[in-house]
């Protein structure tokens, strides 16, 4: 049985798109509604890809999310579960935005009468990054956070429970809300940077420190405790066959021991209801508070022009496993179609609920075992779980190696010269370097808040590697702008693409020619980004000569425009392009 046929959805979601070409680079229905307009000569094709076209993630109606979650709780709905604590917990929402599968959540329950979940709006999310001052939360991921918060409080309010929304320090807010309800518990997950890791430590001596009401002198009175959960990552820390601090360097010895010697657990089950709320007053907290908009955080949402438009939330991350996986099938064929950079269905795209926590790992485990089992196991199915073990590399790598994944020699503490060069990086993060595949990458990146692995692979390569600007000022860049920033992932990611991982062997120079070749051959990518480049013929888009900007720098290896060893980079060593 389909999951379309226990969900009860409409028929006509029963058929499903033919099963998808091998030579994919974007899903089959976003290659058909754009081929059917693009011959390849350049006069007949380009109007419908140049014009503003937005398309929202997932690709459903906000009825059939609501239908496709209820249905998911649904199944994960356990009635035998029973709770047997006392008095009132505290959960504090941090990036587990999400009811399936939160083990805070659970525990919470389970070891009270009432529960309250908090959710701080802390102002240093919205201050600036830490060397280059640029936002720390962007336009786009604010949005993304405010729906969220949203879709966390109505579900929330479905399980018999509520969201109380504070603006302010968890450090300042949880103690006085622990105190006015007489919580003897605060449950949250445990994150693993310095900026979460410090919060946790002053949240903690709050809480210690916090005068209990009413009972001085009295020796029994306790003061509530923080207690940390993991649960980021889809092989729980504690399942590791060694201790972080002695990880692997090497990815695939991380891998193959995790797959070998770990079992993922399976999702927590959930109570059919949650509540009751704790009786008590809320008036100084002024109720249930509200949901901030984009401007009270100091922001401001431009119009969506075009591409991507996610929506937040862990009903419309659900909304987007079911979409990918069992109505477009899209799993079948997602090693295959995985490098594209262009449209909604190349690749997952559960990054964004990924990193707020709607959506947690284990639960996309299940749902692949699930296909596997109902549908088709093949390399596209087990591939989408190797990449979320790069997902959790990352983050158990934060742990072995502290701060200096943040720092500019990295993990290794490399020592190499960096430039600042303040008009190179404007050309870049702008999108005007005179490279089509840079620009219009950078380009879908600030319209939108996302960027394609390939594409974050590609100007990351080039930044560092072409430009040899100091590799953290693209990190930062990143943080502002991606939906899906993760610390981890980010300055992981980043460490490794500019030389300075953990990992000596990897080492990307990544040459736009040939990565425009082989993943934009048609340039139907740089033309949607770039209209200017609608008019050239396709095989030109990517290599415009005097009909686009000038090339801000040369390439150090091969050139679309100038001679390759320019003098400017004859000292820098010649490294083995990369692929994977
Ligand atoms: C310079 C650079 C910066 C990056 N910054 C981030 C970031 O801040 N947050 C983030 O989630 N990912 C980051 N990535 C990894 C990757 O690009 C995105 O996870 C991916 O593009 C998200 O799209 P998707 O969900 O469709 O991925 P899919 O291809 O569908 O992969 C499924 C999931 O696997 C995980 N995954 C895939 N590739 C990677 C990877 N290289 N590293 C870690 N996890 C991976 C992600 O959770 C992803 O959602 C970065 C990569 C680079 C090269
Ligand atoms: N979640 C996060 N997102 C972005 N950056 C983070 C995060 N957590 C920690 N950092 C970074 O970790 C570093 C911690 O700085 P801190 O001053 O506390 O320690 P440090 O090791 O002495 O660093 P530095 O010498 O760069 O100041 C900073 O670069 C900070 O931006």
């Amino acid at each position: 049985m389909t999951v379309f046929l226990s969900l009860s959805l409409p028929l006509r979601s029963l058929t499903f798109p033919q099963k998808p070409t091998s030579n994919l680079f974007f899903s089959t229905q976003f290659r058909l509604s754009y081929q059917s307009q693009s011959m390849s000569s350049a006069s007949q094709s380009e109007p419908k890809l140049g014009s503003k076209v937005t398309f929202q993630v997932p690709g459903l109606d906000s009825s059939e999310i609501d239908r496709i979650a209820d249905a998911t709780f649904q199944r994960y709905s356990s009635p035998k579960l029973q709770r047997n604590g006392s008095g009132v917990s505290i959960v504090w929402f941090r990036n587990d935005l999400r009811i399936l599968d939160n083990e805070a959540l659970y525990r919470a329950w389970a070891s009270s009468e009432a529960v309250l979940p908090v959710y701080c709006v802390d102002p240093r999310l919205f201050g600036t990054t830490h060397y280059f001052g640029f936002p720390k939360t962007g336009a786009f991921r604010a949005q993304f956070l405010i729906e969220c918060l949203a879709d966390l409080k109505k579900n929330l309010m479905k399980h018999g429970l509520n969201l109380l929304i504070q603006h302010g320090k968890p450090e300042d807010i949880l103690p006085s809300v622990a105190k006015a309800f007489g919580a003897h518990t605060v449950y949250a997950h445990k994150e693993t940077c310095s900026e979460e890791l410090n919060v946790e430590r002053l949240v903690s001596k709050g809480l210690q420190r916090m005068e209990l009401p009413g009972v001085s002198g009295n020796q029994n009175a306790k003061n509530p405790k923080l207690q940390l959960i993991w649960g980021s990552t889809m092989y729980h820390i504690s399942d590791l066959p060694f201790n972080p601090d002695s990880l692997p360097d090497v990815y695939t010895q991380f891998r193959k021991s995790v797959e070998s010697k770990s079992t993922i657990r399976g999702c927590y089950k959930l109570p059919t209801m949650l509540g009751p709320l704790p009786s008590g007053s809320l008036d100084e907290f002024g109720g249930w508070g509200s949901i901030p908009s984009i401007h009270e955080l100091g922001l401001h949402q431009g119009k969506r022009e075009k591409g991507m438009y996610f929506i937040g939330g862990e009903s419309a991350a659900m909304g987007r496993v079911i979409e990918y996986f069992w109505k477009k099938d899209l799993l079948r064929v997602y090693k295959e179609i995985r490098n594209g950079m262009l449209g909604p269905d190349y690749s997952t795209k559960f990054s964004p609920w990924l990193a707020f926590g709607c959506l947690s790992p284990r639960f996309v485990h299940e749902e692949v075992k699930r296909f596997e089992k109902e549908r088709e196991a093949n390399n596209s199915t087990y591939w989408v779980l190797f990449e979320l073990i790069w997902r959790d590399y990352f983050r158990f790598l934060s742990i072995k190696y502290g701060n200096s994944i943040f720092h500019l020699g990295g993990p290794r503490n490399v020592a190499s010269k960096w430039s600042q060069d303040q008009n190179l990086f404007e050309a870049w993060k702008e999108g005007r370097t005179g490279y089509p595949l840079i620009d219009a990458n950078m380009k879908e990146l600030t319209t939108t808040g996302f960027m394609s692995n390939r594409g974050r692979q590609i100007v990351c390569s080039f930044l560092v590697r072409d430009m040899g600007i100091d590799w953290r000022m693209g990190a930062e860049w990143f943080e502002t702008y991606l939906l899906d920033y993760d610390p981890c992932s980010n300055y992981g990611n980043w460490t490794y693409g500019a030389g300075v991982g953990n990992d000596p062997r990897e080492d990307r120079y990544f040459s736009i020619p040939k990565q425009a070749q082989t993943y934009d051959p048609e340039g139907e990518y740089v033309a949607f980004w770039l209209p200017e480049l609608q008019a050239l013929r396709n095989d030109k888009r990517n290599f415009p000569g005097k009909a686009y900007l000038q090339q801000i720098v040369p390439l150090k290896f091969g050139s679309t425009n100038f001679k390759s060893g320019h003098p400017r980079f004859k000292s820098v060593r010649q490294n083995k392009e990369y692929r994977r």
